[in-house]
């Protein structure tokens, strides 16, 4: 093997896709209630590569059973982050930081990660490395380098296209080189809100545990339309230890449907009673048994929902962030309080906005269906659709006679039923789910020829919203609406729906996350 092959051998990348919840924000903390998410094709990446690290008395005060780690996420200033594996405890100790920072998510990922390959594996986490270690010289320490990156969508490029001097368009996103850097630090970063954090991790979680072969590394990579072989249990191994992990780095049991996106893509999400992880997290941790029932793919505590969905065809989703900034944890806290306080309407609020979210999942088979049955009734549709606004769909003779006509208006007027009802919610509790300013923005874009939805994805405010148009010159055109609004500025993204989890790729496919693992010669502790 060339040294050029060994070094590709012993890497190991992963992605995972951000997701936007089309409806079902606030009821999916319950597990009564379903979400509809869709998976995007921006993603987080992880590339993971066991690596000598340099002499052991250089990188940092190692005991025999430690294993040295760096993590770097290079679009970003001051993010770098060294630890220490202990194999003999499967703790994790960070011994420096750019900036003495921690970064909770990564931290709670490793030790999660590495406690379970280390008690999985014959010989534990030293015999996987010391394979690693065998062609290295004799005294060098044998380690990890990670490298964690993001496509330009989880962050709002506003600076960078301002800098640049180009507009805000698709077109000028484009000439950003992808994975750029932001120019700043992850704490004051502007996010977009496609859940870079639940991403993060799931791209950890599953490239660490492939590249020690705990779960099958070939099954998880993707095919050439990004579909992956990998068994169910894999899968849900994955999905078990990034919850737990994402639950414990932000110190509380949320809904899961953003890891669940990042792990399964676009579906229908109703989550899992929070019990399954209470031993794991209560206070002191549960020790090692505690973390492997708790993750376990056996657990039949896992008892969430993940059902399939497509976006119909033809149908494109497209985002953009509104950059006025809302606080999602001080909203869910105020829409809790009052639904507490107000157990009936709230009940009758929840079961109309359980029933409108229900039927826009309905619409979304109904309109897969639609195309299975008659393609040609159904591109015939789109086609006379995509050139008028949507309050004119219903309007004429044959829409009684088109199947697919009569399901697309049928999703604008569900759509904007869903709206109404969170707009009622936002009220009652005092919350701006849909703020005015955000209702005009989506009553202009749902009067664009070719619109079929509009909305604030996940819990609203004021920070983004999304659409779904019908083919390009719909999205040509709704662009061009919020390259022109005034009230609020309105910056596209370039992702779109992507059906596709979390999986591995072939190193030479990311050599901007390659090179990022070449790293610069060992500091003094700090
Ligand atoms: N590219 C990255 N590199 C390193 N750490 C990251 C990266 N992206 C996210 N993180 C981790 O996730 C944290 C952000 O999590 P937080 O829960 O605040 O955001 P989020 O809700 O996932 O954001 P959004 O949904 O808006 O993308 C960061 O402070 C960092 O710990
Ligand atoms: C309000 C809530 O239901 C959805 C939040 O979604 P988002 O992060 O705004 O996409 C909270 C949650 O489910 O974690």
């Amino acid at each position: 093997m060339t040294a050029a092959a060994a070094l590709r051998a012993s890497t190991t990348l992963a992605s995972a896709p951000g997701k936007v919840l089309v409806v079902g924000g606030y009821l999916v903390l319950d597990r009564a209630h379903r979400g509809l998410v869709v998976g995007t094709d921006a993603c987080l990446y992880t590339a993971v590569q066991s690596q000598h690290l340099g002499p052991a008395s250089e990188v940092h005060a190692l005991g025999a059973d430690d294993v040295p780690i760096v993590v770097r996420s290079p679009q970003f200033e001051s993010a770098w982050w060294r630890y220490a594996f202990n194999t003999a405890t499967n703790a994790l100790t960070q011994h420096a930081s750019a900036s003495h920072d921690q970064n909770m998510f990564v931290q709670v990922v490793l030790e999660t990660t590495l406690a379970l390959v280390n008690d999985r594996t014959p010989g534990g986490l030293q015999a996987r490395l010391s394979e690693a270690a065998a062609a290295g010289a004799p005294g060098q320490s044998v380690g990890l380098a990670i490298v964690l990156a993001a496509d330009n969508d989880f962050y709002s490029q506003r600076a960078t296209l301002d800098r640049l001097g180009l507009g805000r368009s698709s077109e000028a996103l484009r000439r950003i080189p992808a994975r750029a850097a932001t120019g700043t630090t992850l704490g004051s970063v502007h996010k977009t809100g496609l859940g870079s954090s639940a991403a993060m991790v799931t791209s950890l979680v599953a490239a660490v545990l492939a590249h020690f072969g705990v779960v099958d590394k070939d099954a998880l990579r993707a095919d050439g339309q990004g579909r992956r072989t990998a068994s169910t249990e894999d899968v849900q191994l994955i999905h078990n230890v990034a919850q737990y992990a994402h639950c414990v780095a932000q110190g509380k049991v949320g809904s899961g449907f953003d890891v669940s996106a990042a792990v399964y893509g676009s579906h229908v999400y109703r989550r899992f009673s929070p019990a399954v992880l209470a031993a794991a997290m209560a206070k002191g941790g549960g020790g090692a048994a505690a973390l492997a029932d708790a993750t376990s793919p056996r657990n039949p505590g896992w008892d969430g929902e993940v059902s399939a969905v497509a976006i119909p065809p033809r149908l494109v989703l497209r985002l953009a962030d509104v950059d006025a900034g809302s606080s999602t944890p001080g909203m869910v806290k105020r829409v809790l309080q009052w639904q507490a306080a107000n157990p009936e309407p709230a009940a009758r609020l929840w079961a109309s906005l359980d029933a409108a979210n229900s039927r826009i999942q309905a619409l979304w088979s109904s309109l897969v269906e639609a195309h299975q049955a008659d393609s040609d009734d159904y591109d015939r549709a789109v086609d006379w659709c995509a050139e008028r606004p949507s309050a004119e769909w219903r309007a004429g003779a044959d829409c009684a006679a088109s199947t697919t006509r009569a399901l697309l208006a049928d999703l604008v007027d569900g759509m904007h039923r869903v709206r109404q009802l969170q707009r009622g919610l936002g009220e009652h509790a005092g919350v701006p789910i849909e703020p005015p300013e955000q209702t005009r923005l989506l009553d202009a874009c749902m009067a664009v020829p070719g619109v079929c939805m509009a909305a604030v994805p996940g819990a609203g405010g004021y920070d983004a919203i999304f659409c779904v148009v019908l083919g390009q010159g719909a999205s040509d055109a709704v662009e061009r609406l919020w390259s022109g609004w005034a009230e609020m500025s309105v910056g596209p993204l370039l992702a779109r729906q992507a059906s596709g989890g979390v999986c591995l790729h072939g190193p030479d496919l990311y050599p901007d996350l390659v090179a990022g693992l070449v790293l610069p010669p060992p500091r003094p502790s700090v």
